[in-house]
C-alpha cells in the first residue's frame, strides 16, 4: 500500500493555497500602489528679453509633482535672431515679429494637448529699463507689440514686463541654488554673479547681513522650510556693452576726433558715430559740446593702461555705509562660493579659464597676453569667433577682472571661489528658471512631507511582513496538523 503524505490533508492544502494567494495579492498591491504613473509632463515657457538678444527657454516637470519638489528641467532653448527688443523702439512691430520663429519651435516641443495650459512669460531686463528711462512711451509700444504677438500663440500668455534689478539678481540666485539641489536639502548656498550687456547683478547670502543697513538690497525667502536673507544688487549701465560705452565716453571727453584705446588690440580701427555713442542714458548729458560727427577708434592693446581706463568708470571713494562695493552701494563681506554666468562665462571661456578654479594671477597674465596680441594675429588665431566679440575681448576681460577685484573686492584668495558656468545639469544658469518657479509657486515655503521609506524599501518591508505573518499563521494551526502514522513493524 502507498504511504499517505501527512501534509496532503484538505485543510493544509487549502491553507497553503490561500496563503500563497494572499502573499501574491499583497506584493502585487504593494508594487502597483506605489509604482510611479507613466511619466506625464507639464511645461512652462519663459522669454528672456535681454539688452543684446532674446532667448526662449522651455521647462518641463512631472505633472503629478507640480506643487511639490519635482525637478524642473530645461528641455529646449531657442535664440531669437536679431537684436534685443529694446532695439526695436523705432519699429515695435518688428520686435513682435522677431519672436515668431521661436514660438513656432515651442509649438513643436510642447505636446499639443498641453499647449493651452502652458504658461508663457516674457521678462525684459536692462535694455528695456534703459529704454523706459529714455523714452517710456517707446518702451510701452514695444511691450504692446510683443504682447500682441505672444497672445496669438496657443500658450497661456501671462504677460510681458520689466523685471526690477532686484528680481533679476534674486531669481538668478534661486536658479543656481535650485539646480544645484541646495535649497531642498538646506545646504550652504552659492552666490550668483550675472553679467549682461546693460546691467550686472551680484547676489549672495552673508551671515552679517540682515537688511538693516541697506533695505533696498535685501530679499527674504522662506524655501523648503529654511529662511534666507539674501543680499542682491543690480548695477544698471555696468553690463559689459554699456560699460564699454562709458569707457569710450570717458576717453572722448577731451573732444578730439580720435581715440587711441588700450582696451582694443593694436591694429584695430573703426570709425564711430558720436551721437550713437551718446544715445544711451548711461552716458547722455556728457557729450562734449565741440564733438564732431564721428571719431576714429583705434587700438593700442595694453592691459595695464586699459585697467586705468576701466577704473575711471567706477566711483570707489563715495560710501555712506560701513562698507561699499562701488558707486556708494552697500555690500556686505563676500561669503562662500559663486557661480558666474552669462557674459562672465562667454569671456572666460574665450580665455580658456572656465574649467577649474582659476588663480587670479593666471587671469591677469592671460589678459595681458590677449591685449598685447596684434589684432591681425588674433583674427588668424580665432577665425571662428565673430568679429564683434573678438574686437571686444581685451576690453571685456579687463572689465570683468576690474569689476570682480576692485568693484566687488574679490582677492587672490577669494577669486578661486568663483566658478564660471553656463549650464547646471543641462539647464542654463540665469534668472528665467527662478522667475518661473516663483510665478508657478513651484518652490514651497515649507519642506514637503516625505514618505517614511523609499519605494523599494516599502515593497521589501511589506513582503517580509507578509511572509512572517504567513509562517506564524501556519504554525498557529499546529494542533490541527495530522500526526505521523506509525510505521508498520516488520516482524
Ligand atoms: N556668445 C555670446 C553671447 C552673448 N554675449 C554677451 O552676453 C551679454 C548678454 O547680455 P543680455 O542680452 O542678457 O543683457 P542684459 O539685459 O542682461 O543686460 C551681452 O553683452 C552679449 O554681448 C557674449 O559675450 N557672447
Ligand atoms: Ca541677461
Amino acid at each position: 500500500m502507498k504511504e499517505r503524505n501527512p501534509w496532503h490533508t484538505p485543510l493544509t492544502i487549502i491553507i497553503a493555497v490561500i496563503g500563497v494567494i494572499a502573499i501574491v495579492a499583497l506584493v502585487t498591491i504593494a508594487v502597483l500602489q506605489n509604482k510611479p504613473l507613466i511619466p506625464k509632463y507639464k511645461y512652462g515657457i519663459v522669454l528672456d528679453a535681454g539688452s543684446s538678444h532674446t532667448a526662449m527657454y522651455i521647462y518641463e516637470w512631472p505633472a503629478e509633482k507640480d506643487n511639490n519638489t519635482g525637478r524642473v528641467e530645461q528641455t529646449h532653448c531657442c535664440k531669437v535672431s536679431g537684436s534685443g527688443i529694446s532695439d526695436y523702439a523705432s519699429d515695435p512691430k518688428l520686435a513682435g515679429e522677431s519672436l515668431k520663429a521661436c514660438m513656432r519651435d515651442a509649438e513643436r516641443f510642447v505636446p499639443s494637448e498641453r499647449h493651452e495650459e502652458t504658461p508663457l512669460y516674457l521678462g525684459a531686463t536692462a535694455g528695456m529699463r534703459l529704454l523706459n528711462i529714455k523714452d517710456s512711451a517707446a518702451s510701452d509700444r514695444v511691450f504692446q507689440a510683443v504682447s500682441e504677438s505672444l497672445q496669438k500663440s496657443p500658450f497661456s500668455f501671462q504677460g510681458a514686463r520689466i523685471l526690477s534689478g532686484q528680481e533679476e539678481g534674486a531669481f538668478g540666485w534661486v536658479t543656481v541654488n535650485y539646480l544645484d539641489d541646495r535649497l531642498e536639502q538646506g545646504l550652504e548656498t552659492t552666490g550668483a554673479l550675472d553679467l549682461g550687456g546693460a546691467s550686472t547683478q551680484i547676489s549672495f547670502i552673508s551671515d552679517s547681513f540682515d537688511g538693516s543697513e541697506s533695505p533696498s538690497n535685501y530679499v527674504a525667502f522662506r524655501l523648503y522650510g529654511n529662511d534666507y536673507n539674501l543680499y542682491t544688487h543690480s548695477f544698471l549701465c555696468y553690463g559689459k556693452d554699456q560699460a564699454l560705452r562709458m569707457a569710450l565716453a570717458h576717453q572722448t571727453q577731451s573732444g578730439p576726433g580720435s581715440i587711441v584705446d588700450p582696451c582694443f588690440n593694436n591694429g584695430y580701427s573703426a570709425v564711430k558715430n558720436y551721437s550713437v555713442l551718446y544715445e544711451s542714458p548711461c552716458v547722455s548729458g556728457r557729450k562734449p559740446s565741440s564733438a564732431p560727427q564721428t571719431f576714429t577708434h583705434t587700438g593700442k592693446g595694453n592691459f595695464y593702461e586699459c585697467q586705468e581706463v576701466v577704473k575711471s568708470i567706477f566711483n570707489f571713494t563715495e560710501c555712506k555705509y560701513s562698507q561699499c562695493s562701488f558707486n556708494g552701494i552697500f555690500q556686505p563681506t563676500l561669503q562662500g562660493t559663486y557661480g558666474a554666468f552669462s557674459a562672465y562665462y562667454f569671456v572666460m571661456k574665450f580665455l580658456n579659464l572656465t574649467d577649474t578654479s582659476v588663480p587670479l594671477q593666471s587671469v591677469k597674465e592671460a589678459l595681458a597676453r590677449l591685449c598685447a596680441t596684434p589684432f591681425d594675429t588674433l583674427k588668424k588665431q580665432h577665425p571662428e569667433v565673430k568679429l564683434k566679440f573678438l574686437n571686444e575681448y581685451c576690453f571685456s576681460g579687463t572689465y570683468i577682472f576690474t569689476l570682480l577685484t576692485e568693484g566687488y573686492n574679490f582677492t587672490s584668495r577669494t577669486f578661486s571661489d568663483i566658478k564660471f558656468i553656463k549650464k547646471i545639469k543641462g539647464s542654463d544658469a540665469g534668472w528665467t528658471l527662478g522667475y518661473m518657479l516663483n510665478l508657478t509657486n513651484m518652490i514651497p515655503a515649507e519642506a514637503p512631507d516625505t514618505p517614511l521609506l523609499p519605494h523599494a524599501g516599502y515593497v521589501s518591508v511589506i513582503t517580509v511582513i507578509a511572509l512572517v505573518l504567513f509562517v506564524l499563521f501556519i504554525l498557529s494551526l499546529r494542533p490541527l496538523w495530522p500526526r505521523c502514522s506509525q510505521k508498520p513493524q516488520i516482524v
